[in-house]
């Protein structure tokens, strides 16, 4: 049996993301004797936001003007090829967590800031690959075990906003749910025949069929509201029962509408559309949300405030927590002290795992299992910054978290996500599982 697969030899390269910005791709060749004959050659690549937390690892850019505006990673690829490498090289790949402590304790900061968390993450992503490889399984399987079987529910964003697009939406993503699907594939082909609809009405209405940095469309609107109608259209023109077959999904990513100083919240887009300044403080931004319960089929909303407004996510979870799922992207950053936080407070009731928030591939695990055991659900994600890489997809399978955030369907970033998953599910075959996850959580949403 293979218990020791040494690590031989790591190299990161600079390589591009979706935005066209430099990010950190790594190679880790792990194996006994001749490396070209009993070897395994993995890669990661990392992936990068735009609607950053201020808790997250940092993300370690080399700020030189003239290279790529001054967002070059020459610095962490450094660091890998040589820090990190010094650190791991013959330390056994199958020993995921010495890893991951390994290269956590090589760095020595609490936020991954002198080595930087993009260097760490791909080494932490292209081990487990490689570990993966060395005992001829598919990832989803290794880090998952053999009894992995559940497929996520896409959350599939359709329309874009905020700081991810250049229109007037001020919520960040509005996101489609094949809840009623019968399997993945089927879910997949719903939310695509919403989004070419969704395409056909913005036509019709003379709207942009432009789009923002994840896929979805990126129309001027004069308000959330407006959004929503759309795609509920779209959703009944495809044939699709709204609140039955297709819920929704928002992630408004609050923190990037508050303004400290005055805390309160400032909508540009709507108060371009209006004329006329819009600003809404803490209690009425969740009154703004309750308004938008009552008309559309929103099953989760996530950042509906600001990333420390702790005070703020206990009235809104207390108001809307046994109704709809609760995200916190920004407010925990896959942190498992900022969990830990959360569910002390009943902040939330629901986790976005996003592995470069943390890392390391252990930690963002940890992350999950602390929120299952506490009955707060996990939604794997992309970042708005992809690349081809497709490493959440095994993950969303291999946690059973239930639910993955990974973008349109019109680009090949985020596709690499979706097809990977269409592959899984045909592995799975039979024994694959597809959930609706609100299910018993509320008669009303869903
Ligand atoms: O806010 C988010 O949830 C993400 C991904 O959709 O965006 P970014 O990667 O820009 O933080
Ligand atoms: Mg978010």
């Amino acid at each position: 049996m293979l218990r020791y697969l040494p690590v031989r030899r790591i190299h990161a390269r600079q390589v591009l993301d979706s935005r066209g910005n430099p990010t950190v791709e790594v190679e880790v060749t792990a194996g006994e004797g001749i490396v070209g004959i009993h070897g395994y050659t993995a890669r990661a690549i990392v992936p990068s936001g735009a609607s950053t937390g201020r808790f997250e690892a940092v993300e370690l850019r080399d700020g030189e003007k003239g290279k790529y505006l001054g967002l070059s990673v020459e610095k962490a690829v450094n660091n890998v090829n040589t820090k990190l490498a010094e650190a791991i090289v013959g330390e056994n790949a199958l020993d995921q967590m010495n890893i991951d402590r390994l290269l956590a304790e090589a760095d020595g900061t609490d936020n991954k800031s002198s080595i930087g968390a993009n260097a760490v993450l791909g080494v932490s992503l292209a081990v487990a690959r490689a570990a993966a490889e060395g005992l001829r399984i598919p990832l989803y399987q290794y880090l998952g075990g053999c009894h992995t079987r559940k497929l996520p529910v896409p959350m599939m964003n359709i329309l874009n906003g905020g700081r991810h697009a250049d229109n007037t939406v001020d919520l960040q993503e509005f996101m489609i749910m094949p809840v009623g699907a019968e399997d993945f594939s089927e879910g997949i082909r719903m939310c695509v025949e919403i989004y070419q609809f969704l395409k056909i009405i913005l036509k019709e209405k003379n709207l942009s069929t432009a789009v923002g940095d994840e896929g979805g469309f990126a129309p001027d609107l004069e308000d959330s509201r407006d959004a929503l109608a759309l795609i509920i259209q779209a959703v009944e023109r495809a044939g699709y029962e709204p609140g039955k077959q297709i819920a929704i999904a928002i992630d408004a990513a609050a923190s990037e509408l508050y303004e400290e100083e005055k805390g309160v919240y400032y909508f540009p887009g709507e108060s371009k559309m209006k004329g006329k300044d819009v600003f809404r403080d803490s209690s009425e931004m969740i009154e703004y949300y309750e308004g938008l319960l009552e008309e559309f089929p929103v099953v989760s909303l996530e950042d509906g405030l600001e990333e420390d407004d702790w005070e703020g996510w206990k009235k809104l979870t207390e108001r809307l927590g046994d109704k709809i799922q609760l995200v916190g992207d920004d407010l925990f950053v896959t942190n498992k002290k900022r969990l830990t936080c959360g569910i002390r407070l009943q902040a939330a009731n629901a986790v976005l795992v996003k592995v470069n928030q943390i890392g390391t591939l252990t930690e963002a695990m940890d992350t999950v299992r602390l929120a299952q055991e506490n009955g707060y659900r996990a939604v794997i994600s992309h970042r708005s910054g992809e690349t081809e890489d497709s490493f959440i997809a095994d993950l969303a399978v291999a946690t059973g978290a239930g639910q993955i955030k990974t973008g349109a369907p019109c680009r090949s970033d985020r596709n690499a996500k979706y097809n990977q998953l269409l592959r899984i599910a045909e592995q799975l075959g039979e024994n694959g599982e597809y959930q609706n996850p609100f299910k018993g959580f509320s008669e009303e949403t869903v």
